[in-house]
């Protein structure tokens, strides 16, 4: 068994494909906060593609960790020179891996601060990326607006303050590189949110105004916020898949990531200071991604809401089990069509029929092993993002909500925290107390869960909503989920 660094890289190939770029000589080009599963099988693996043809050599990654949690990343990042293995999984069992070289440093923020923020004002680094989840913008889930009463976001404005949060530390570089004459950079979210980087401006404009007006103005004049659609499901590394890499390809590795062979990644391209070539790696460029992101968050990550609750009640806990019982898959692309696709825009190049269908077959993927509880997680930063616009777009045209207010009866259900086997749920969300007291009122106070006006806005004043609400949440309350999603799925 060979453990995974620097040193021993050379001794797994060629049996394992290993960076065969010289790492010593890459420079640091890109920031990066949240250096997860997602990131980790996405942005670095593209970036280890133009590196392994020669290119991109100067934007290598350093890795930021932001959160307590991180510091288990730190830890492994330090043992492991940053190297970790990629496993990509089709759904006809075969597999490609390989290690990736792209992040070339990783720095745990609450050990050094001011480490952080030198980096960031560093003159070589032109692009600040991030995939902090949809929670870690300090924007109110349903009203889109920033929430400048947050704490923490309140916190990091205290004159003399040492930043903690990913807006006080980038603002601090930015107002740094502002005071020694160089030029601004990049910002580029790249999580699940529509207008992730018109969202990410907000956040940092409504920061940097509170801080510096004039401060404010720079970073409007130098400072670019692309807009992407990300994909490519990466769920959380197991123990088993520990032991998977080390048994099949005799390496350890602490944290590799395993992610489906899929990869989509549709950019803006807004950028203040260069950027890669990504559009060598397969990336595309386009002016106006909002197509693309109403697509993908509305058929794919709304899907993802769709399945899990009621599949998650059923006894599921693999999302191709849900997916591979045909009910299922029926109601899904019932969903799709009926009321998803009736708010999108055309999406240029894409034949939605198609895109449907690979995401049945992608979730019905058994090699990747995604989890039910993994998509049930934080549903009140999911749902209100995801599928609230949907279900409010279909009741002004007058269309259905038939299967948005089965999903949102469905987390109800859930969110009662039990299933259908008397099992107890751990119900992971920011708002797991609120949610969870709100949805044991139900079968007293029917309408009590959709009364939480900061997740739902009106829809608890919308007759038609409230009807089909009504009827969901009866069938999950009486003869249960399947009974639901086979009505459904008729
Ligand atoms: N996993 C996927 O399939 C997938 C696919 C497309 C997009 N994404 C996007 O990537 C995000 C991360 O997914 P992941 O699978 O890498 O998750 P993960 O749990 O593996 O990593 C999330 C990272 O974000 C950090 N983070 C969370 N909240 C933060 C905050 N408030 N401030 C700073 N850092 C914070 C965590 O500390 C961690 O490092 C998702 O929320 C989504 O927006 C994920
Ligand atoms: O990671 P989140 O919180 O944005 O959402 C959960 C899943 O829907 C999501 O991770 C998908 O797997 C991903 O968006 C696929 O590209």
């Amino acid at each position: 068994m060979t453990q995974l660094s620097a040193s021993t890289l050379a001794s797994l190939a060629p049996a394992l494909p290993v960076p065969a770029y010289d790492r010593s000589a890459l420079a640091v080009g890109i920031v990066h906060f949240g250096v997860g599963g997602f990131h980790r099988a996405h942005q670095a693996m593209y970036l280890d593609r133009l590196m392994s043809r020669g290119q991109a050599l100067d934007w290598a990654v350093c890795g930021i960790g932001v959160l307590p949690g991180d510091v288990a990343m730190k830890q492994v990042m330090d043992h492991q020179d940053c190297l970790y293995t990629l496993v990509e999984k089709a759904p006809d069992g075969s597999r490609n891996a390989r290690v990736i070289g792209s992040i070339l440093e990783y720095l745990f923020a609450p050990d050094d601060p001011e480490a952080v923020i030198e980096t960031i004002a560093a003159p070589g680094v032109r692009i600040v990326s991030m995939t902090v989840t949809e929670g870690g913008y300090f924007i109110d889930p349903v009203t889109g607006q920033v929430d400048t009463g947050n704490p923490a976001f309140n916190a990091d404005l205290v004159p003399g303050a040492v930043p903690a949060t990913v807006f006080g530390m980038v603002t601090e570089a930015l107002a740094r590189r502002r005071d020694r004459g160089l030029p601004g950079l990049t910002v580029m979210s790249c999580d699940n949110i529509q207008g992730n980087g018109d969202t990410a401006r907000a956040v940092f404009s409504a920061f940097a105004e509170r801080r510096n007006a004039a401060l404010a103005d720079w970073i409007a004049d130098n400072v670019t916020f692309p807009n992407s659609m990300v994909d490519r499901i990466t769920p959380a590394t197991t123990d088993a898949d520990r032991a998977e890499v080390s048994a099949e390809l005799g390496i350890e590795d602490a944290w590799p990531v395993v992610c489906e062979d899929f990869e989509q990644w549709v950019l803006e391209d807004s950028f203040a200071q260069g950027r890669p070539a990504w559009e060598d790696a397969g990336v595309q460029l386009v002016d106006d991604v909002e197509p693309y992101e109403l697509m993908k968050l509305r058929l794919l990550n709304a899907s993802h809401q769709a399945l899990c609750y009621p599949g998650f009640l059923a006894g599921y806990r693999l999302v191709h089990d849900v997916c591979q019982d045909p009910a299922f898959a029926r109601y899904l692309l019932a969903y799709m069509e009926q009321e998803a696709t009736p708010t999108l825009r055309p999406v240029p190049g894409v034949d939605l029929d198609v895109y449907r269908h690979k995401l049945i077959s992608r979730f019905s993927n058994a090699a990747v092993r995604d989890t039910v509880a993994r998509l049930c997680a934080e549903s009140s930063d999911r749902i209100p993002k995801w599928l609230v616009p949907v279900i409010r777009e279909n009741l002004a045209a007058g269309r259905s909500v038939r299967y948005g207010a089965a999903i949102i009866a469905a987390w109800a259900r859930y969110a009662e925290g039990t299933d259908e086997a008397g099992q107890s749920i751990d119900v992971v969300d920011r708002l797991r107390a609120r949610v969870m007291t709100a949805a044991s009122q139900t079968r007293e106070d029917p309408l009590a869960f959709l009364r939480q006006r900061d997740l739902f806005l009106d829809l608890a004043d919308d007759a038609a909503f409230v009807d089909a609400y009504l009827d969901a949440l009866g069938v999950l309350h009486g003869p249960g989920a399947k009974a639901l999603v086979a009505e459904l799925a008729a």
